[in-house]
C-alpha cells in the first residue's frame, strides 16, 4: 500500500471506533497493520492463536488478542518521514512526582539491604496535557525518529490508544529458533557508544542475563549468550547481551516459554513474586499494558529458496515458518481524556543512587515528550 493510502485506511479504521495495530519492526522498513473486523475484546489464555497480543504487566490480567482470522492485514513498504533530533536535556518533571518517587525509591533500597530482594524495577507515569491528539501525526514522528526500536500504535475502543518505542526484545521465534535479549542500565547518549558502566549497572544487567537462562533452560536446548554490548536507543545507551537457543522437540508451548520471561528483573525484579509484591504494594498507579508485552503470534512467514540441482534448475522451494515477535512496553504512552500518560522507570539495587534514579526516569520520559 502506498503511505497515504495505508495512513488514510488507520485513520478510517480509527474514525469508525474499531481496533488496530500499526507497527514496524526494529531496523525494518515496513509497517504492518492488523484491522480488526469487529469491536469485540477478543483474549488469549495460552498464546496459542495467531494473532496481535497486547499483554498486562500483571501476568494475573487478561491477554488482549486481535485475531488474525477476524482481521484484515495491510503493510506500507517503506516509511518515509522528517527524523527528529533526539534531545534528552530540555524536559523536567513536576518536583512532588520527584519527592514521592524518590522516598518510593529509599523504600525500596531499605528493603533490598534487609530481605532477599536484589533488585526492583520502580516506575511512575508522568503526565502531560494534550488537547488534541493528532494520533497518526505523533506514530509518523516516532517512526521517523526511532529506527531501531519497535515502534507502534495500538488501539481498541474498549482498552484505549496506546503508542510507544521500545528497545527492548521479549521473545522471537523463527520455526525452531528462539531468541531473546537482557537488556538493563541506563545512560544518557553524548555521541558516542563507547562508553564505561559502572558496578551497579552491570551487576542490575547481569541479574537480567542470569534470570533469563535459568529460566529458559527447561524449554530449550542449545542456550547460547552474546558478549555484553552498550546499545543505544533514541537518547540513551543501555547494556545488552542476546540470547538465543533452540526449542525442545518437546517442549511445552508458547505460554509457558512466555511465563519463564515475562516479567523479567528488566521490568520487575529479582526473586520475581518479591519484586512483584513490592510494586503492586508501593507504586501508587496501575501499570496496566505499560512493561507488559505485545507482538506478532503465530503469523506465517513464507520464504522461497533456489535450489540449483543437476537437472532440476531453478527450482522453488517454498517453506512457510511459524514466527513470533513478541517485544516489551517500554518508552510508551497512553492517550486519556485531553492529557497522555507517559510511563518510566529503572532498576533499583542496593547500590541504587535515587537522586540519579530519578534523572533517569527524567531521561527516559524525553524519548516521548521529545515527539509530542
Ligand atoms: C523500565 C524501563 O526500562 C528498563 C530498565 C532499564 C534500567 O533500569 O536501566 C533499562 C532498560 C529497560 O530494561 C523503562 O524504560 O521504563
Amino acid at each position: 500500500m502506498h503511505q497515504d493510502d495505508f495512513f488514510e485506511s488507520l485513520n478510517a479504521q480509527f474514525q469508525d471506533a474499531l481496533p488496530f495495530v500499526a507497527y514496524r519492526k526494529p531496523n525494518e522498513d515496513r509497517v504492518n497493520a492488523v484491522f480488526q473486523n469487529d469491536d469485540v475484546l477478543y483474549e488469549t489464555k495460552d498464546l496459542s492463536e495467531a494473532g496481535f497480543v497486547f499483554a498486562p504487566f500483571d501476568d494475573s490480567s487478561k491477554m488482549i488478542l486481535m485475531p488474525l482470522d477476524q482481521a484484515e492485514v495491510g503493510y506500507c513498504d517503506h516509511f518515509e518521514g522528517e527524523e527528529l533530533l533526539t534531545d534528552t536535556s530540555k524536559f523536567s518533571s513536576s518536583s512532588d512526582q520527584k519527592v514521592e518517587y524518590i522516598n518510593t525509591i529509599e523504600q525500596a533500597i531499605a528493603t533490598i539491604k534487609d530481605s532477599d530482594l536484589k533488585k526492583v524495577v520502580l516506575s511512575r507515569p508522568d503526565y502531560m496535557t494534550n488537547e488534541n491528539f493528532q494520533v497518526f501525526e505523533v506514530f509518523k514522528r516516532l517512526l521517523s525518529t526511532y529506527k531501531t526500536a519497535f515502534v507502534y500504535c495500538w488501539y481498541h475502543p474498549k482498552i484505549g490508544l496506546w503508542l510507544g518505542a521500545t528497545p527492548e526484545t521479549l521473545l522471537k521465534i523463527e520455526g525452531q529458533r528462539l531468541s531473546t535479549m537482557a537488556l538493563a542500565g541506563t545512560q544518557v547518549y553524548k555521541g558516542t557508544t563507547d562508553v564505561s558502566w559502572g558496578t551497579k549497572e552491570e551487576q542490575e544487567q547481569q541479574f537480567v542475563t542470569d534470570y533469563i537462562v535459568s529460566n529458559l533452560e527447561a524449554e530449550v536446548e542449545q542456550i547460547s549468550t552474546s558478549e555484553r554490548r552498550t546499545v543505544r536507543a533514541g537518547g540513551l545507551l543501555h547494556l545488552q547481551t542476546q540470547i538465543s537457543a533452540r526449542l525442545g522437540k518437546e517442549h511445552s508451548g508458547l505460554l509457558k516459554i512466555v511465563r519463564a520471561l515475562h516479567p523479567t528483573p528488566a521490568v520487575c525484579g529479582l526473586p520475581k513474586a518479591e519484586a512483584k509484591a513490592f510494586i503492586l504494594n508501593h507504586e501508587t498507579y496501575n501499570r496496566e499494558f505499560y512493561s507488559g508485552f505485545m507482538g506478532e503470534l503465530h503469523f506465517k512467514k513464507r520464504q522461497t529458496r533456489n535450489t540449483n540441482r543437476r537437472n532440476v534448475e531453478n527450482n522453488v522451494y517454498a517453506t512457510v515458518k511459524s514466527v513470533t515477535n513478541l517485544y516489551v512496553n517500554l518508552r510508551c504512552m497512553q492517550v486519556l481524556p485531553n492529557k497522555v500518560a507517559l510511563y518510566v522507570g529503572g532498576g533499583i539495587t542496593k547500590d541504587s543512587n535515587p537522586e540519579a534514579e530519578w534523572e533517569e526516569t527524567v531521561s527516559k520520559t524525553s524519548t516521548m515528550k521529545n515527539i509530542l
